[in-house]
């Protein structure tokens, strides 16, 4: 260890306390004759001056001094401390050596500087509490020890305060020069609190005994020495140490023997007392004295020797003068002020008490050792802090918690019976509601199972048609053959001859019942579903807007469903080997396959060759089947219902010679047309704008009313585009009702017309004539039928259409044509146009028998003659059947 750091001088510091006038000096008729003039400068007057005397008359009665600092009775304890020690705590703590004493005569105020009284304390207590605060605020990046040590030198002998029980103590040097007290009581603690108790308890076994000057008198010098050890707490090879050292004296007050008016011990005390301070005067004198080499001689007493540090040595040194102002004690304070003057000349040299201390390498594992202790006492310090803090929040959540269930209990008693009581309305709401919805499913289901069975039989009735027209148009060209070979008489006597009736087969007869009663209840179940909505929508009235959106929601399933049910229809009929009665029979015994799903709709398009004219793409979901003419409305006569049912390709030309076919069948496709608008409106309104987004491709081509229809009708060139052109690949189902329509107009007989002009446009302009030639032609051919002859008809279906077509379906329904989702109808017109060919087309008679026309298939001949009865079903002679480039079916 080695004393390292640079030094410096310091100028010994000078403060000068003035106390204020006692009782006692004032009851002794003392006058004040210290004055502080400014900060600095104290004035003595010189009581015993006598103006009278000649020869000092032109001597100052006064004498001014000038200090560092000066106080007089108004000063506090507060400006002392703060103006002469506060400063020195900061040099203790850097490894500086620091004294503080107070010098003066007996009862000048002293004690009452340095230790103070407990509301005033002094300078011990305030530069203890500076210390330890300094040393906490710096503690974590440095490392302190501090020890504390009370002694007293009374009579020339030191004992120590903290332990009086060790009797004299002895003054010692170091080789250092550094005086030491050899078995002084060091207490080596950093709490402040304890280190004023140790004081008070030191302080009660200082020597103090009344004098006559003072009541409190100390009779011996006090050193209050507190020493501070600083080292840093990074620990290293060189470890430098900071050592300071801070004395604070009290010394025993000179007196004068007259004065204190001692005897015995207390003159024996005063004299050790004096002395020391004459030994300290001395030294200060030769201290002070610049320009003499003087030896100091410390060792005239203890207390010098105490302070040789501090007056001639290392330390910053402040001295505090007290004086009485009376002038009882003028001569005190005039020596006092003297002596405190010539301190104010005194320099010390200061420099920093700092060690370095190399360590030895087998001093590492205690270094080591060191470290983990330190590091485990910063662990424990977070783990302290961290626990503090989880305990302040669980504290906090806890508060939080009971905050929660406080306002849960208050505020929840009433709110959770209304929620209780709401939540059982929202799940008997929710039952009943499914409830609804399961009773509607089977309502569902049974409607479906309706109209299967329905549109089974309607397929009977309708073979059934065919089958009779077929044979009806078989008889006939027999008779008109066998006409060729009669004479004009007898061809008249035949003319009353009739075509044999044929008799119904019992199962059309029953399919016709069946088909009322279905009718039946197909109204019942619509009426019960109306009657459930209402319910599930909470008492709707009819009439009212819910009644309508129930209503409507129920007709756009229903149309859905009665839409593949058509196409499904309409795809069993253009199978090739429709329009035979064992078809029929086939047809009739078997259930209608159901179009589960799109693909399986695919498939069963694409198995038939004409399969093209009624995809459907547009409904993917399983039909359930529904009429809604049978349902919603009052159907027409049972009977004729049969006749409602699409006729057969291969007969819809035929059919129209037979008068009550022909109007069965624009019953039928009146009717149909009707439904099938209705079915698109009622969808295109259940699917509402999304729907009709979604269907956009589909419905802009599927889209369809009458008047588009008609519009239709009139634009396109009839026969050739129906029957040669090839069909759209984009055919909707709806296109359809297009079909049946111009199948009761006017289009078949323009196609008629057309078919001889070939596969050319039909040109608007030849309208007029056509139909003129048309009425010519009717009226040619009504004459002949007058005379007997049997010439197709097919072009009297164009008269009672304006009765049957004309007030209903058509003009009603014309209402109703609407832009689907926004896409105007007439832009589908071309579009999707399903060709039930030869329900279209009506052949000329001439052209009729050609077996080698293309554009028509022939009707296969009936070779045997047989009654329609013996040669119905499988003994009807047919050839293969084949498909022409236009979709229709031949058969050779
Ligand atoms: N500044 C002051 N303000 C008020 N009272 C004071 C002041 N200074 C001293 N006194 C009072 O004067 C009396 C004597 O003071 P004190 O004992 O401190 O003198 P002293 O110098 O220590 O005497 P001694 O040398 O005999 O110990 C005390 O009663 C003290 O309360």
């Amino acid at each position: 260890m080695k004393d390292s750091g640079d030094s410096k001088d310091q100028q010994l510091m000078v403060a000068l306390r003035v106390r204020p006038i006692s009782v006692a000096e004032l009851e002794e008729g003392a006058t004040l004759i210290a004055h502080k003039v400014d900060e600095q400068i104290v004035v003595l007057m010189d009581p015993t001056e006598d103006p009278d005397d000649i020869l000092r008359a032109h001597r100052s009665r006064e004498k001014s001094y000038l200090f560092d600092v000066a106080f007089d009775f108004t000063a506090t304890q507060e400006m002392v401390y703060q103006a002469t020690t506060k400063t020195l705590i900061e040099g203790v703590i850097s490894g500086y050596n620091a004294t503080v004493f107070a010098y003066g005569p007996t009862g000048c105020g002293k004690t009452y500087t340095m230790l103070g009284t407990d509301h005033e304390p002094g300078i011990y207590v305030r530069t203890l509490n500076d210390l330890f605060r300094a040393i906490e605020e710096t503690s974590n990046d440095m490392e302190y020890e501090v020890s504390m040590s009370y002694l007293e030198i009374y009579n020339e002998m030191i004992r120590d305060l903290l332990n009086p029980s060790l009797g004299y103590l002895e003054l010692r040097e170091d080789s250092k020069g550094v005086i030491q007290v050899a078995g002084i009581t060091e207490v080596s603690t950093i709490n402040a609190k304890e280190i004023m108790q140790l004081l008070m308890k030191g302080n009660r076994q200082r020597t103090q005994e009344p004098t006559a000057a003072n009541q409190t008198s100390s009779r011996s010098h006090a050193v209050l020495q507190v020493a501070v050890r600083q080292r840093s707490r990074v620990k290293n090879i060189l470890q430098e140490v900071r050592q300071g050292r801070l004395f604070m004296i009290d010394l025993a007050g000179s007196e004068r023997a007259s004065q204190t008016q001692n005897r015995g011990q207390r003159m024996k005390e005063g004299a050790h007392i004096n002395r020391s301070l004459l030994a300290l005067g001395n030294c200060i004198n030769a201290l002070s004295d610049k320009s003499s080499n003087k030896y100091i001689n410390y060792r005239d007493s203890k207390l010098t020797r105490l302070l040789k540090d501090s007056l001639g040595g290392n330390s910053r040194t402040v001295m505090i003068a007290h004086i009485s102002p009376a002038s009882s004690a003028f001569e005190e304070s005039r020596n006092t002020l003297t002596y405190a003057g010539r301190a104010k000349n005194i320099k010390t040299r200061v420099k920093q008490n700092l060690l370095s201390v190399s360590y030895h390498i087998a001093q590492y594992t205690s270094i080591i050792a060191d470290l983990r202790g330190e590091i485990q006492r910063l662990k424990c310090k977070i783990d302290e802090q961290a626990g503090r803090g989880q305990a302040r929040g669980r504290l906090e959540r806890g508060d939080i918690r009971h905050i929660q269930a406080e306002v849960q209990l208050h505020s929840g008693q009433g709110e959770q019976a209304e929620m209780r009581q709401l939540r059982e309305q929202l799940i008997s709401a929710f039952q009943e509601q499914m409830d609804v919805r399961r009773r509607l499913l089977e309502l569902e289901n049974r409607a479906m199972e309706v109209q299967i069975d329905t549109s089974r039989h309607l397929l009977t009735i309708a073979g059934w048609e065919h089958e009779k027209s077929r044979r009806a148009l078989k008889w006939r060209e027999e008779q008109r053959k066998e006409s060729y070979t009669k004479d004009d008489s007898e061809k008249d006597s035949d003319t009353g001859d009739d075509q044999p009736d044929m008799l119904e087969p019992p199962e059309v007869a029953s399919a016709r019942e069946s088909i009322a009663a279905l009718a039946g209840e197909q109204k019942k179940l619509h009426k019960q579903k109306v009657s459930r909505v209402w319910g599930a929508a909470g008492g709707v009235r009819p009439g009212s807007s819910g009644y309508t959106c129930c209503v409507t929601l129920l007709s756009s399933l229903t149309s859905l469903c009665l839409i593949c049910l058509i196409c499904k229809m309409g795809a069993v009929m253009l199978q090739p080997s429709w329009g035979r009665w064992e078809d029929f029979q086939r047809l009739q015994n078997s259930t209608l396959p159901p179009l589960s799903t799109e693909s399986e709709a695919h498939r069963m398009f694409k198995a038939s060759p004409g399969a093209w004219q009624v995809k459907s793409s547009s409904v993917p979901t399983p039909p359930p089947i529904q009429i809604s003419s049978l349902v919603t409305q009052e159907g027409p006569p049972q009977d004729s219902l049969g006749s409602r049912i699409i006729s057969s390709p291969d007969s819809s030309e035929n059919l129209s010679e037979v008068p009550l076919s022909c109007k069965e069948r624009k019953e039928i496709l009146t009717g149909t047309k009707c439904i099938l608008v209705k079915a698109a409106r009622r969808r295109s309104q259940a699917l509402g704008p999304e729907g009709c987004h979604l269907l956009a491709p589909a419905t802009e081509h599927s889209s369809l009313s009458l008047h588009s229809l008609s519009e239709a009708e009139d634009a396109q060139p009839p026969g050739p585009l129906a029957c040669k052109r090839p069909p759209s690949p984009m055919l909707q189902h709806t296109a359809r009702e297009d079909n049946l329509s111009s199948s009761t107009g006017e289009a078949p007989s323009q196609a008629v017309e057309h078919r001889s002009d070939g596969p050319r446009p039909w040109p608007r302009g030849q309208k007029k004539s056509l139909g003129k030639k048309r009425e010519e032609s009717l009226e040619a051919k009504r004459r002949k039928r007058r005379s007997r002859s049997f010439e197709v008809m097919g072009q009297g279906l164009s008269r009672p259409k304006t009765h049957l077509l004309g007030p209903c379906p058509t003009e009603g329904m014309s209402d109703h044509r609407m832009p689907v989702c926004g896409h105007p109808a007439p832009g589908i017109r071309h579009l999707g146009k399903i060709t039930l060919p030869l329900a279209k087309v009506r052949f000329p008679p001439s052209q009729n028998t050609g077996p080698g026309d293309p554009s028509r298939p022939a009707i296969p001949p009936n070779p045997a003659g047989t009654s329609p009865r013996v040669t119905r079903g499988p003994h009807l002679p047919h050839g293969t059947s084949t498909h022409g480039k236009d979709g229709r079916i031949r058969h050779n």
